[in-house]
């Protein structure tokens, strides 16, 4: 299995990589089992428009500009499947690792396997299949230009109430309405210094457990975090009500192209 830089080959002004190796990556967990969207295979490995979602997510990655290699972290007994499965949709230049329990894992054993050129590092989930590329480059680039830790993120539509959480299912007392105008809903991917993303995972390992994004992580290491416009595209598919979405967004896409 390669991991040569040059099999994401610089075309037209794509950025190239220099001798020693690349310097950006994107890591892809894939691990998940998409409890949320239902029974049914790794969510990863479902299809969207007959192509299985992690394929399009690699695609959507590797299409950036920035991106010199992927690494896919695959369910913890499925990479030799997922090997496969890239195979036969013509990426066999991206590293497929064995992923873990959490998502937290997952990205650790992903950056496990990056090599010592790497010097920024992107981490997406494979959930967010329809990612455009200018989003992809655009947090790498903050990255490069000197932000140690990027994230992209749309402002909230909804009104969000802050509440008292209940486990008998009783009504949840709302303990505030927090200012909508500075809540932003965050995606990936999120770009970050590698040494920065490595020294997160590394040290904050246990507690990390309960941290829903890698940004969350490196803000417990005292680390400025910053935003930048996310994309009403790169949802991610959690529920069944998704998967209709996404399917509609790739459809209209496919229309598009064809004229
Ligand atoms: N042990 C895990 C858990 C999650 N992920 C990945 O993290 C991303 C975001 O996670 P989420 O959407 O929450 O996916 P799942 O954990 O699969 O969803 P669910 O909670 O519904 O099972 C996904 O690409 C998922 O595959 C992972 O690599 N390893
Ligand atoms: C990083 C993330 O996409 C932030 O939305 C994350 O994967 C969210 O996972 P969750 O299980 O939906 O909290």
């Amino acid at each position: 299995m390669s991991i040569d830089s040059t099999d994401f080959a610089p075309s037209g002004d794509r950025r190239a990589s220099d001798e020693t190796g690349p310097g950006t990556a994107v890591v892809i967990p894939a691990a998940g089992k998409g409890v949320r969207l239902g029974p049914g295979a790794p969510k990863a490995l479902r299809e969207l428009g007959g192509t299985p979602m992690l394929v399009h997510a690699v695609r959507a990655t590797a299409r950036a500009r920035a991106v010199e290699l992927v690494v896919v972290v695959a369910p913890p007994d499925g990479a030799p499947a997922v090997r496969t499965l890239l195979d036969e949709h013509g990426l066999p230049e991206v590293v497929v690792v064995p992923g873990g329990q959490t998502r937290q894992d997952s990205v650790r054993l992903g950056l496990a396997a990056l090599p010592d050129t790497v010097e920024t590092v992107l981490v997406h989930d494979a959930a967010r299949p329809l990612v455009p590329d200018e989003t992809v480059d655009a947090v790498a680039r903050a990255v490069r230009e000197g932000a140690p830790a990027v994230v992209p993120a749309l402002p909230v539509t909804d009104t969000v109430k802050q509440v008292e959480t209940r486990t008998d299912g009783g009504p949840e007392p709302v303990t505030g309405t927090p200012d909508r105008a500075r809540l932003r809903a965050v995606q990936t991917p999120q770009g970050f210094a590698r040494k920065v993303l490595a020294e997160a995972h590394t040290r904050l390992a246990p507690q990390g457990e309960g941290a829903t994004d890698d940004a969350g992580m490196v803000e417990r290491l005292g680390v400025d975090v910053v935003v930048v416009p996310g994309h009403e595209e790169a949802f991610k598919v959690t529920r069944p009500l998704d998967l209709v979405l996404a399917e509609a967004v790739l459809a209209r896409r496919r229309a598009h192209d064809a004229f």
